[in-house]
């Protein structure tokens, strides 16, 4: 028996483009079943004026094939020396959506982010009072704190201070990997949301780790124990409307990631709607796969829902290229390491 599924298109909530010949080569994964995608400001050097989120974006929209559509949703990468006043404009303008905290070092080209947190008040509180939500990569990078620890520490030192400092900031934790980060967000009020990856659905660190170390794994925040990957199943099929797919696809080349000091990143956007069908399937939650993918999102960030529509059917095994084929190198698509059967037509 065909199962068929229709749902609004989806957005993708958190997601790193890169630039030139990485960017021409990764859009059309994303554009192919996503409506629009919050664009992660991380590039070398970051995007963190007003100007500079414009140019990227006529970037992107450059780099778009003819005859697909793609809405990219810019943000800025928030530094100790970002303008309230040119952070405000751009928000004003529509051009950007959100501000993007990095604790400075803690992730994928973060080391502009934020050291001090005491110098980002003014900016926080400005974008409070214009309704510009904060995405956070929610992980402290204490030295003596355990890897696995970092995000929930992280709420403890940095978050919940920064809600409780600044009554009315709308916050996106971004990629959550605990069940800390989903109980936090529970706890709280629809000022707060989550994103959830794809892949943190699917892996925990035994996946990373047992029988030979797998580099295309390894991400930050990395997966956590399997107790914590089945909060996260819970929470992103639950329909709560503050949990939505971000899914942090993130490309390195296979050079990049295969080497003595892996980068971090797992790059989803080519089969993401297949391996949530699964998924959610598994939970028997496939009713709320809509809510997740393209429901929860918008409503946070008070954005209308696509309007078309893309249907997902089960049949036959669906294969995925292992890898696509960039001018800097080959970048190698998640493997869930299980047979998919949910095609997006
Ligand atoms: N998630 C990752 O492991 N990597 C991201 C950065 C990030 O989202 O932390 C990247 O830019 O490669
Ligand atoms: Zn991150
Ligand atoms: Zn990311």
């Amino acid at each position: 028996m065909t199962q068929s599924l229709t749902i609004h298109r989806p957005d993708d909530w958190h997601l790193h483009l890169r630039d030139g010949a990485m960017l021409r080569a990764v859009l059309p994964e994303s554009a192919r079943h996503f409506g629009r995608a919050i664009i992660m400001p991380n590039l070398v050097p970051p995007v963190v004026t007003g100007d500079q989120a414009a140019a990227y974006r006529d970037r992107i929209l450059a780099a778009l094939p003819d005859g697909m559509t793609f809405e990219p949703l810019m943000t800025l990468y928030l530094t100790e020396d970002t303008d309230p006043d040119d952070l405000a404009a751009a928000h004003a303008s529509g051009l950007i959506k959100a501000v993007k905290l990095y604790p400075a070092g803690a992730t994928t080209n973060s080391s502009s982010g934020v050291s001090n947190f005491n110098n980002v008040r003014p900016v926080l509180e400005r974008m409070a009072e214009i309704g510009c939500p904060l995405c956070v990569h929610g992980e402290v990078t204490d030295a003596d704190i355990d890897i696995f620890d970092r995000e929930a520490v992280f709420i403890d030192r940095v978050l919940d201070p920064i809600r409780r400092a600044t009554p009315g900031l709308r916050v996106v934790m971004e990629h959550i990997t605990t069940a800390n980060g989903v109980d936090y967000v529970k706890a709280n009020d629809s000022d707060l949301g989550a994103t959830i990856t794809t892949h943190h659905l699917i892996i925990n660190r035994n996946h990373i780790l047992v029988g030979g170390i797998k580099p295309h794994y390894y991400c930050l925040p990395v997966a956590k124990r399997e107790e914590h990957r089945l909060a996260l199943r819970k929470a992103a099929t639950s329909g709560d409307a503050r949990f939505f797919l971000g899914t942090d696809s993130a490309p390195h080349t296979d050079d990049n990631k295969e080497s003595a000091c892996g980068c971090a990143g797992c790059f989803t956007a080519t089969n993401t709607m297949s391996l949530l069908a699964h998924v959610f399937e598994e939970d028997d939650a496939l009713d709320k796969l809509e809510d997740f993918s393209s429901l929860n999102g918008p409503a946070f960030y008070g954005l209308p829902v696509n309007e078309t529509k893309i249907t997902l059917t089960k049949g036959n095994q669906v294969t995925y290229p292992s890898h696509i084929d960039t001018d800097d190198g080959p970048v190698t698509v998640f493997d869930p390491g299980f047979k998919t059967h949910w095609r997006v037509e």
